[in-house]
């Protein structure tokens, strides 16, 4: 798993279309999103995280925590981001993990917003580019080496 985590005064997007045949099903008002003042983390699911989707759930969610309460943010935004890698994890795996995180963070207490999976999406971004603002991660299950 790659991550990159953007410490923001705001991220909103809005869905365009389809990028996968069968993209995550979603609602009218899941068309569009925004949360101030967040922890946005784009994220790639790769291949390797297949092997134990579980375990790089529960390191994903100790890093995002970890830079969550350097930078003093209490919402996060999960945002699949298939740019990161190229070696990705087959969607229905990848979803999965970031739906798992999504819920992980939330039973952790934060406000959580998971953009849509499986479509073209605009958005913007405001980082907020203190030292700390702009950061990356790369999670790979126990037994797996980073590529
Ligand atoms: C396209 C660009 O604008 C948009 N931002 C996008 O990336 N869309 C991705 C993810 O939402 C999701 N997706 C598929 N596989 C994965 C994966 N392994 N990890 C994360 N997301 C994935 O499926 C879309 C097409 O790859």
């Amino acid at each position: 798993m790659r991550m990159l985590l953007i410490h923001s005064d705001y991220l909103e997007y809005e869905v365009k279309d389809r990028a996968l045949k069968n993209p995550e099903p979603i609602s009218e008002e899941q068309k569009k999103g925004r949360l101030d003042e967040v922890l946005a983390v784009f994220m790639s699911v790769e291949k390797a995280d297949e092997t134990n989707p579980d375990e790089v759930v529960e390191k994903a969610v100790i890093e995002i925590k970890d830079v969550a309460s350097q930078v003093k943010a209490d919402r996060i935004f999960v945002y699949p981001f298939a740019h990161l890698s190229s070696e990705l994890a087959k969607p229905d795996v990848a979803l999965k993990v970031l739906q798992r995180i999504e819920e992980r963070l939330r039973q952790e207490g934060f406000e959580v917003k998971r953009a849509p999976f499986g479509y073209y999406k605009a958005f913007r971004l405001s980082c907020k580019g203190h030292p700390l603002a702009e950061l990356s991660r790369t999670i790979v299950p126990s037994g797996e080496t980073v590529s």
